[in-house]
């Protein structure tokens, strides 16, 4: 089948040629013309038959929001689109709305795997009504990973992000965990190779996942990651799934523990911290720490 797909950075340069690889045409776009087959949105849009079937890659918000404004002007009824990006999924009910006005039907796809994704299949979360759904199967199989699991039409348009959501305030987590984990085993001086402790948990050990893997090859490459600072970025699905446990009054300490350890790593030095100290200082006159 034909696919048109935009952004093509990371993940979007990456899924191309996997679907490529299982026999479908992709006409990708970027705005990064060294990466792109074709100059504009509107050639994307030529190029394919109808009904079209377009994927949006890019950023979530202004990026996608962009993009979809524009596919809205340049699509007919009949055609789709995906947003496979890491959206908000309360946008998703929004994107429905504008394109449905128009016949263009809309899905949502969570997209898990990362740059790893050409190698070992991309695992898909997908919301929409099952007629758009149905019609991308084809697609889906190509990204998704061999094996039953990987794939799964979770619900309603928005369904697919909001899994891929709750999946990403699992990731926060579980790195949170093995972070911590490894600082205090680095801290105790008993242990001689912390390195190879990680090692030796994956196999055969409760806690052995692909993020654990994934630790072990970060020791490999920088053994006491003295190459890194202590500081990690978020960008948006972390926030979100606390959000939604707010609005549904779900208790999430974990998560919600993991997302404000990254904004803690963004400070020098803590304000708030600096109250704590003053407060000791004025109720207990215990020592402060002064600048200088
Ligand atoms: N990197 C990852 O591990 C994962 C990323 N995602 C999501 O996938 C989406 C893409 O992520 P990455 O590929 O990592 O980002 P990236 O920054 O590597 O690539 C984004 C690409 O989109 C292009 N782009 C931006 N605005 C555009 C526009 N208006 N028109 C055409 N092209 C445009 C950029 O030139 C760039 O090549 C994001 O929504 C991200 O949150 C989802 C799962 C995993
Ligand atoms: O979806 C992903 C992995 O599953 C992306 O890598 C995402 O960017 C991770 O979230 P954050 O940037 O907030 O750490």
């Amino acid at each position: 089948m034909q696919l048109g797909l935009i952004g093509l950075g990371k993940m979007g340069g990456n899924m191309r040629e996997r679907i490529r690889r299982a026999g479908h045409t992709v006409i990708g776009y970027d705005r990064n013309p060294e990466v792109s087959d074709v100059k504009s949105l509107a050639e994307l849009v030529e190029k394919l038959d109808a009904p079209r079937q377009v994927w949006v890659m890019v950023p979530a918000g202004t990026a996608t929001q962009g993009v979809i404004d524009e596919l809205k002007d340049l699509l007919s009824e009949g055609d789709t689109v995906i947003d496979g990006g890491n959206s908000r999924w309360t946008d998703d009910e929004k994107h429905a709305a504008e394109l449905g006005i128009k016949g263009i039907g809309f899905v949502d796809a969570g997209v898990s795997g990362g740059v790893w994704g050409l190698q070992n299949g991309y695992a898909l979360m997908v919301g929409g009504d099952k007629e758009h759904v149905d019609r991308l199967r084809p697609v889906f199989e190509a990204l998704k990973p061999e094996g039953p699991y990987g794939y799964v039409h979770a619900g309603r348009v928005g369904a697919g992000h909001f899994s891929k959501m709750v999946h990403n305030g699992i990731e926060y987590a579980m790195m949170q965990a093995y972070a911590e984990g490894w600082e205090l085993l680095e801290k105790v001086k008993s242990v001689d190779n912390v390195r190879e402790v990680f090692r030796s948990w994956q196999e055969g050990t409760v806690i052995r996942s692909w993020l654990l893997d994934l630790a072990v090859n970060a020791l490999d490459d920088d053994e006491h990651l003295e190459k890194l600072r202590g500081y990690a970025e978020d960008s948006g699905e972390g926030r979100w799934t606390v959000e939604a446990a707010i609005d549904n009054a779900v208790p999430l300490p974990a998560i919600t523990a993991s997302l404000f350890a990254r904004f803690a790593s963004r400070q020098d030095d803590s304000p708030q911290m600096k109250m704590v100290a003053a407060l000791r200082n004025q109720f207990g006159g215990h020592a402060v720490e002064k600048k200088g």
